[in-house]
């Protein structure tokens, strides 16, 4: 052990910054892991050498935020750190790299070191790409689903039942939760609802939802909430509500992957932690979706319910239509005010209002509200009659948001660019990740202006010039590399009804 002065580094990242010699008496290189303890408390955390002695004289030690949580220094105290071995979970990861089977102490030793900041973030990404490669079977998916509600809180309500949608995502601009979670509410139901930024979109529900109102709530606040208005909808990295949850979806989002192994636990682990009785999955199915057949749909639902049969929910799955956008935007604002004009009665899409009617419904026939093919019926009405708009007020205001937010307050970036019709056809094509890849180039989902907007939806008529779509951003350059990414992926595609004109003889009157 040696003992340096603590200094708090005002810096939301996680490990500790030594100066070369003090690295040097203990024993350690750039990377390598250190404990770290004041007085009883105690941190692992991976050391950064430096060797600029003016900003880190010898004798004392640089602590980031992340890592200063678990240790509270104020700054100036002593502080003890001692070199510790490789993290006894790298050799589990590499077994599940080789292909082996993890056993529940294997994945909650996983689990438990990811959570307290013992494992890299190169370690972290090795784990997530050795469960892309090699999957895991649903014995490790119930074992990884355990391990993550049990490292971290659970919610625990006193009246029955809970209720709780959840939607896999891979589809682009699916903001259905801002409709379903108000009109579980209206129904009279409790609806504790966590969601996840985006992993492989443009925007996932925490980043829409933070548009309206503060998404970052503990455990305790989440089940407050939700015993005063009936429920509410807030970001899951925040909640301490299965923490490794959100440090995984971190290294998923820059690949743009989510492996069927790791969707299922961050699902359900949320799903249980919550005290969910009665769960609805939406599984878009699509082309550039995350599942592309129905079959493999079919699987996936039956992997879900056999999940919640082993976790004691009972789960129902609805396969959707995944091939293009919902709705008719895509990007935080534009995504947020179309939800709102829907709860307030304005004129709609169709498909997103029959969606989140379809996925309500079916919460509404689980909790008993509504006899067995009624709920769609039931769930467009309470969104007709404006008691879903009630309840999203509530929410909003209960988060600490303006519940009298309009559209209008949501508006789209100041910089834009309209896509005309080349020619004139029907939309044949739209793919859906070149429409997230340039979303995002504009700077989706962290400007909330930025985002697409479409005219026109696959199979309908577009005459020459028309417009098609229209990219937001907020910044001027976001606009270009969007336009790049535009150019390069050509994302929708128009063809007219003529396949191809067979030139006859040249026709002569007969006058000449
Ligand atoms: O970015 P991709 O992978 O499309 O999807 C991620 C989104 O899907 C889920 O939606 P919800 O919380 O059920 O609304 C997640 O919570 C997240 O918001
Ligand atoms: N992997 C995930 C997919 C969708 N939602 C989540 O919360 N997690």
């Amino acid at each position: 052990m040696v003992r340096l002065s603590g200094k708090v580094i005002d810096i939301e990242y996680r490990g500790l910054l030594l100066n070369r010699d003090d690295a040097r008496t203990i024993g350690v290189l750039d990377g390598d892991r250190v404990e770290v303890v004041n007085e009883e408390k105690k941190a692992a955390a991976q050391a950064f050498v430096t060797t600029t002695a003016t900003m880190l004289p010898q004798g004392t030690a640089g602590v980031y935020q992340v890592t200063n949580r678990k240790l509270q220094l104020d700054g100036g105290e002593a502080i003890e750190v001692r070199a510790v071995g490789r993290p006894a979970s790298i050799d589990f990861i590499k077994k599940k790299m080789d292909g082996g089977k993890l056993s529940m102490e294997e994945t909650q030793s996983i689990v438990r070191e990811i959570v307290d900041n013992t494992l890299s973030p190169g370690e972290i990404s090795a784990y997530i790409v050795g469960t892309y490669i090699n999957g895991l079977d649903m014995d490790e998916i119930e074992y990884l689903t355990r391990s993550t509600v049990s490292t971290g809180e659970q919610l625990s309500f006193a009246s029955h039942p809970i209720v709780d949608k959840h939607s896999i995502g891979g589809v682009p601009g699916n903001k259905i939760t801002l409709l379903v979670v108000p009109i579980i509410m209206a129904a009279g139901l409790k609806c504790p609802k966590t969601s996840s930024r985006a992993i492989t979109g443009a925007g996932g529900t925490a980043d829409l939802m933070e548009a309206l109102a503060p998404v970052a709530f503990t455990a305790s606040e989440l089940q407050t909430m939700t015993e005063k208005a009936g429920g509410a909808i807030v970001w899951g990295g925040a909640t301490n509500i299965a923490p490794a949850d959100d440090k995984i979806i971190l290294y998923e989002y820059p690949l743009k992957i989510d492996p069927h192994g790791q969707m299922l636990a961050s699902v359900m682990a949320k799903k249980f932690a919550v005290g969910a009785d009665l769960v609805v999955i939406d599984i878009p199915v699509g082309r550039d979706a995350k599942v592309t057949s129905i079959e493999d749909g079919r699987k996936l639902a039956r992997d879900f319910m056999e999940l919640g049969d082993r976790l004691g929910m009972k789960v129902e799955c609805a396969l959707t239509y995944g091939e293009t956008p919902i709705g008719r935007s895509l990007g935080v604002n534009l995504e947020v005010a179309e939800a709102l004009t829907i709860l307030k009665g304005g004129t709609a899409p169709d498909s997103l209002i029959q969606k989140s009617a379809a996925i309500a419904g079916i919460a509404l026939e689980m909790a008993g509200k509504v006899q067995a093919g009624a709920g769609t019926e039931a769930a467009l009405s309470l969104l007709s009659s404006g008691k879903a708009d009630l309840m999203m007020q509530k929410i909003i205001e209960i988060q600490g948001g303006d519940p009298g937010v309009k559209p209008e307050d949501l508006p789209p970036g100041n910089h834009s660019f309209t896509v005309n019709a080349p020619e004139t056809g029907y939309v044949v094509e739209m793919n859906n990740r070149a429409l997230i890849t340039i979303a995002r180039a504009a700077g989706a989902p962290h400007d909330h202006g930025a985002g697409l907007s479409f005219h026109k939806k696959q199979g309908q008529h577009v005459k020459k010039g028309e417009p098609i779509f229209t990219i937001y951003a907020d910044r001027s350059w976001r606009l270009q590399k969007a336009l790049e990414e535009g150019r390069r992926l050509m994302p929708i595609a128009v063809e007219g009804m003529l396949i191809d004109r067979v030139p006859g003889n040249r026709w002569r009157s007969p006058m000449h």
